[in-house]
């Protein structure tokens, strides 16, 4: 029997995007804890988005990896679709960052190497282009790291004002309107750990047009507070690097001595 509203009690809201809302919920009877997304079809029929939705349903179902949030299935009414997605008991590990300031080395270590898993298994699958920044990335209760892939732009509540507009994640080759591969990936991760080390990604300009300048000009400066060891900057230098075939590959990283001795094999660390 297909699933149904009636299954579900609703919670509150978690997170809303331009097609909708998600919304914490439960099953009825069993009482299983998840976020359900509620998009609505006249947005959908409105930017002929059935293809990509679809695509991305397809995809999402697909998937099935410890740090990408499950979407274990859909059903829809007249005039909604909803997805029944994973709950992430610890929510945005943005709110993590901006409440710390800044990670620990472990902690970054650990989510940048869960994140180098996640992507590598993503391309094992040829799916690229998971968007890998901070507001798509949610924790679970154990402080596991899940990429909640929004590629719907969900603006959540506590998220980035400029976050819609930000420059700060895109690669060169992007900005600079070239064909991208899977390495923009590799230089988000650089973006990424740079930013759970500092509080800020490295890039970040008053303006658009400064935080091109220095993206396509790799202006990289490591501040001396906090105190970031010389692995971690070794790591940063080598995936934020202009050419795309140059920049360290997930197989790379994930051997890479400053991931080796400070990621939690595990990738839950608490400290
Ligand atoms: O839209 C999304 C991804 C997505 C995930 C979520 C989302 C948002 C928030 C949460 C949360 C969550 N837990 C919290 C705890 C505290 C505070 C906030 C929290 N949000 N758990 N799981 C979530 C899932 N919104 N959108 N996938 C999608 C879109 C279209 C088609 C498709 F197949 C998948």
């Amino acid at each position: 029997k297909p699933w149904s509203l009636a299954d579900f009690e609703i919670g509150r809201p978690l997170g809303k995007g331009k097609f909708g809302r998600v919304y914490l919920a439960r099953v009825a009877k069993s009482h299983f804890v998840v976020a359900l997304k509620v998009i609505f079809k006249e947005q959908i029929e409105k930017y002929k988005l059935h293809h990509q939705l679809r695509r991305e349903m397809e995809i999402q179902t697909s998937l099935r990896h410890p740090n990408i949030l499950r979407l274990f299935g859909w059903f829809d009414d007249d005039e909604r679709i909803f997805l029944i997605l994973e709950y992430a008991h610890g929510g945005e590990l943005y709110g993590l960052l901006k409440a710390n300031g800044h990670l620990s080395e472990q902690q970054a270590a650990t989510y940048i190497s869960s994140l180098s898993q996640a992507l590598a298994y993503c391309h094992g699958k040829c799916v690229i282009h998971r968007d890998i920044k901070p507001e798509n990335l949610l924790l679970d209760h154990e402080g596991r790291l899940k990429i909640a892939d929004f590629g719907w732009s969900v603006q959540s509540s506590n998220k980035r004002k400029t976050m819609c507009g930000t420059l700060d994640y895109l690669a060169p080759e992007m900005v600079e309107n070239k064909d991208h591969d899977h390495a923009v990936d590799n230089w988000t991760l650089g973006i990424l750990c740079y930013e759970f080390l500092y509080g800020s990604p490295p890039f970040e300009a008053e303006s658009q047009k400064d935080t091109f300048k220095r993206i396509v000009k790799i202006d990289l400066s490591f501040p001396d507070t906090p105190n970031v060891s010389s692995e971690a900057k070794n790591l940063i230098s080598q995936l934020l690097v202009k050419d795309p075939s140059k920049r360290l590959s997930l197989t790379k990283i994930m051997q890479h001595p400053w991931i080796v001795k400070n990621a939690d094999p595990k990738g839950v660390c608490l400290f």
